[in-house]
C-alpha cells in the first residue's frame, strides 16, 4: 500500500529527516511516536503528499509520487486515494457538519452531488451523529467535531487514511472513542491507517508502533 524508502528531508541546516524507511500494508494500523520535534509531522506530510523529500522514493498503491508529476496529477491522486485528520480538525465554520463532511466529495466531482449529500449523512450517521447533521462546528462539542472531521476524511472512501495527532484535543472519554472508531472503520471498510500520536494507548494499539529518533525510524 505505502512503501517509503530512505527519506530525506532538512530545513535550512537543520536535517529532521535523514533516511526513513516504512512499508505499509492495506489495512493495517501504523502508529509513529517520537520526541517532539523529532520530525513526526514533517515524515506525515510527505507520506501524504502534501510536502516534498529532498531524497528517497514513495509509492502509494504502486503509484511512485512526487516525482515526475505536476502539482494538479498530485492533488488528483492526493483526493481520491488519501484522508487526512488533523489534531486541529479545520472545519469550515460557516457550514454544517453534513456540509463540511461531503466537501471533498463535492471537489472530486465524479458523482452527483445528491448522492455525496447521502454518503456523508450515511457517514455521520454510522459515527453517532444523525442528530447532528445541520449543526455548524460552533454548535458541536470537540469529539463530536473531531468525528465530523473523520467523515471528511473518509468521504471519498480512500484506501489510506493520515491521522496527525488526531486525540490531541480531546478529553479522555472522547479519544477512547476516536481511538475505537479507527478499529471499527478499518474492519468495515478496509481503510490503512497511518497515526501520529503522543498518547501511549493509541499507539500501543495499532498493529506496528514505529519511532522516530535522530532523523531515522528505530
Ligand atoms: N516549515 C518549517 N521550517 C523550518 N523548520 C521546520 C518547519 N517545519 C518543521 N520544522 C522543524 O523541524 C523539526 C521537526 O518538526 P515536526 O513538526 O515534524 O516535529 P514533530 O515530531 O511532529 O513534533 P511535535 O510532536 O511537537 O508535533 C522541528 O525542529 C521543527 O521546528
Amino acid at each position: 500500500m505505502l512503501i517509503a524508502e530512505n527519506i530525506i528531508k532538512s530545513y535550512g541546516d537543520l536535517q529532521v529527516l535523514k533516511g526513513i524507511n516504512l512499508h505499509v500494508k492495506q489495512g493495517e494500523i501504523v502508529s509513529i511516536v517520537g520526541a517532539s520535534g523529532a520530525g513526526k509531522s514533517t515524515l506525515l506530510h510527505i507520506l501524504g503528499t502534501l510536502d516534498t523529500p529532498d531524497g528517497g522514493s514513495l509509492q502509494i498503491k504502486g503509484q511512485p509520487l512526487h516525482r515526475g508529476m505536476n502539482a494538479r496529477e498530485l492533488s488528483r491522486f492526493r483526493n481520491s486515494n488519501i484522508g487526512f485528520i488533523f489534531q486541529f480538525h479545520n472545519l469550515l465554520p460557516e457550514f454544517t457538519a453534513l456540509e463540511n463532511a461531503a466537501m471533498p466529495g463535492f471537489i472530486a466531482d465524479n458523482r452527483p452531488e445528491e448522492q455525496v449529500r447521502q454518503e456523508a449523512t450515511a457517514l455521520l450517521q454510522k459515527l453517532g451523529l444523525g442528530q447532528r447533521l445541520h449543526h455548524k462546528p460552533g454548535q458541536m462539542s470537540g469529539g463530536e467535531q473531531q468525528r465530523v472531521a473523520v467523515a471528511r476524511a473518509l468521504i471519498n472512501k480512500p484506501a489510506l487514511v493520515f491521522a496527525d495527532e488526531p486525540s490531541g484535543n480531546l478529553d479522555s472519554h472522547s479519544a477512547d472513542e476516536l481511538h475505537h472508531l479507527f478499529f471499527q472503520l478499518r474492519e468495515e471498510m478496509g481503510q490503512t491507517f497511518v497515526i501520529v500520536t503522543h498518547n501511549q494507548q493509541l499507539a500501543d494499539m495499532a498493529d506496528f508502533k514505529y519511532e522516530i529518533e535522530d532523523g531515522v525510524i528505530l
